[in-house]
């Protein structure tokens, strides 16, 4: 049976841009490879989706029915860990295990943290952009653990480019503020902190309908967008966690990242769970603003450029209301220092 490969010849032997995706059999893989082997790149050099999987049927299935689609992107089945990642300059990781009902994000530490640190131990061996501009993107869960296990293996001038995926929450916030508004209008919420339950603080008061809403409807779109993650898995009865909407919510962000990767823009705004490190502008001011000088991780607006994150945008803390600040933001520090810490010391 032949293993898809690259099928676009290479006219102009320019360096191809290439995206990986480790995971890529499963529920988030396939649908985001499908948008990824389906998506216009403001580029003339070629493009190189590569799929990796330890499902090698899985993957061989996948990446076969891919390539038959007369897209730009190029698809190649990648048969070890070494293979995908040495020239990606963009790896997103969805390896790992999925919940069930019941479980939380966390039950999925002791299981997904091997597999990450695998990952994480190739990409620092093989990867030939690791030092200089390669962006990981972190989906896999428990992300507020599993990011401090990654970053432990890799050095640490590339944690600023080594970003956890909170985006989904973000675009649950948006929609599900727009459903019970009734209206098409998206608004763009933001949502700090992490993700998982109590650490995902969703700021509904940069609404510009706040005030329309009650209490209780405040209270019940927090609480919706804090459990998302649970209304699907219980929906799916046992079938798995979110897939399709992830999917959609990860390939946003690297319709973001793209530009910047091809050096055709100088930044890009985004948020993002990541590794607060004093280099980084807006740490230290987001640690003394939130009084936690001990705080290593936390997901806020950022600005990127092509080496990395080098501004987070502390001025969010700022625009808070009494009960963002003083009631949500304190419950999800607690949980936030205790994950990353699980992770730091895995
Ligand atoms: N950050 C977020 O907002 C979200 C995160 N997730 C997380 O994403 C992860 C993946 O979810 P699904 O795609 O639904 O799971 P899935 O079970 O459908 O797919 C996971 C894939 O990873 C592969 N895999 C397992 N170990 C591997 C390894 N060592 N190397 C390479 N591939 C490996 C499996 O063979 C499988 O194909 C889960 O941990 C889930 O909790 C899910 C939704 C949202
Ligand atoms: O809830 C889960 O397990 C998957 C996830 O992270 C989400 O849907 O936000």
């Amino acid at each position: 049976m032949p293993v898809p490969t690259n099928t676009n010849a290479n006219a102009s032997n320019q360096p191809p841009l290439t995206l990986t995706v480790i995971g890529a059999a499963g529920g988030i893989g396939q649908s985001l490879s499908l948008l990824l082997k389906t998506s216009n790149y403001p580029t003339t050099r070629p493009v190189n989706v590569n799929l990796f999987d330890v499902n090698t049927t899985g993957l061989n299935g996948v990446a076969t029915d891919l390539s038959h689609m007369n897209t730009q992107a190029n698809v190649k089945a990648c048969h070890s860990l070494q293979d995908a990642v040495t020239d990606a300059d963009l790896i997103v990781i969805v390896a790992g295990v999925p919940r069930k009902p019941g479980m939380t994000r966390d039950d999925l530490f002791n299981i997904n943290a091997g597999i990450i640190k695998n990952i994480a131990t190739n990409i620092r061996q093989y990867s030939r952009n690791l030092d200089t501009s390669l962006f990981t993107l972190l989906i896999s869960n428990p992300v507020n653990s599993l990011l401090p296990v990654l970053n432990n293996v890799l050095p640490s001038h590339a944690h600023s480019r080594c970003l956890g995926i909170t985006n989904l929450d973000l675009i649950r916030a948006s929609e599900f503020l727009s459903e019970l508004l009734d209206t098409q209008e998206k608004q763009n919420i933001p949502v700090i902190g992490g993700h998982s339950g109590n650490t995902i603080v969703p700021c509904f008061s940069y609404s510009k309908d706040y005030a329309k809403l009650s209490k209780d409807q405040i209270d019940s779109l927090i609480h919706r967008v804090q459990y998302g993650g649970d209304e699907v898995v219980q929906a799916k009865n046992g079938q798995g966690s979110a897939t399709l909407s992830m999917a959609f919510a990860a390939f946003k962000v690297i319709q973001l990242l793209v530009p910047l990767v091809l050096k055709k823009i100088d930044y890009v705004e985004g948020a993002f769970y990541l590794e607060l490190q004093n280099d980084i502008l807006g740490s230290v001011k987001l640690r003394n603003l939130l009084n936690e000088p001990e705080l290593n991780y936390f997901a806020a607006p950022c600005k990127i450029n092509y080496t990395g994150t080098y501004l987070i945008d502390y001025s969010i803390i700022n625009g808070l209301n009494q009960f963002e600040k003083d009631v949500l933001l304190p419950k999800a520090i607690d949980e936030l220092k205790g994950n990353a810490q699980k992770g730091e010391r895995y």
